[in-house]
């Protein structure tokens, strides 16, 4: 399917005493400015598609997640977004799977295999180790995408590769889309995406297709 993206902002400044001395002092003009992030981008994303979102930060990766994730979720997909995920306090087993063993081999793909953390509950666990449970229950979420914004962002940088190898893997077995964006760009011999977009500033935009 294609997903057409179109977003601009039109800033307008708050004249504050304060702004106005910046305003003279660094020769900054304060008409009303547009602000045009994405000018009519065509994404083709299929089904079972990896999508790798990269680019600094503020250059609108965020901001794309959000239109495809809407335009995706208006087209009827059922869309699992891990940061909206919230967690029972119960211990981290019980949280996933319908059985003990399911429940670890969910949470050994999402890299938590260790018996200790089983038992303990998420307001007990690290951002880190929180983080990879949300990622479980992504997985089993039975939504036909997957998002996740600031991929990784609380892993080391070992972990986050071990994680992104492991859920491109589970995603493409169940056909679904397997959506990250990070401004980190050490992703992609693991993740092996379908769709490279590298956000650069303004509306300008790399799309590379595998
Ligand atoms: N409501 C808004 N009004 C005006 N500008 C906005 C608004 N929302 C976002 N922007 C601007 O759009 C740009 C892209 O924002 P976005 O959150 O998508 O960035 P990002 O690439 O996800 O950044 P980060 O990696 O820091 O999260 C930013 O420069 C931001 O200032």
């Amino acid at each position: 399917m294609t997903y057409t993206i179109n977003r601009k902002f039109t800033s307008s400044v708050e004249r504050t005493p304060r702004v106005l001395e910046i305003a003279e002092g660094f020769g900054l003009g304060l008409s009303d400015k547009e602000f045009v992030v994405y000018d009519n981008l065509a994404l083709d994303v299929r089904a079972d598609d990896v999508v790798y979102i990269t680019g600094q930060s503020g250059s609108g990766k965020s901001l794309l997640l959000k239109d495809l994730s809407a335009q995706m979720r208006a087209a009827g997909l059922k869309v699992a977004d891990l940061n909206e995920i919230e967690l029972e306090d119960r211990p981290v087993i019980e949280l996933v799977g319908r059985t003990t063993t399911e429940a670890a081999d969910l949470l050994a793909k999402a890299g938590i295999s260790d018996a200790w953390i089983y038992i303990r509950k998420p307001s007990e666990l690290s951002d880190g180790q929180r983080y990879r449970l949300k990622l479980a229950k992504v997985m089993e979420s039975g939504a036909d995408v997957w998002i996740a914004d600031e991929f990784g962002a609380v892993l080391d940088r070992v972990t986050a590769k071990v994680i992104a190898f492991n859920v491109q893997k589970v995603a493409r077995a169940q056909g679904k889309t397997l959506m990250v964006a990070t401004t980190h760009t050490d992703l992609k011999d693991e993740l092996g995406p379908d769709l490279t977009i590298t956000k650069r500033f303004r509306e300008r935009v790399d799309v590379e297709t595998k």
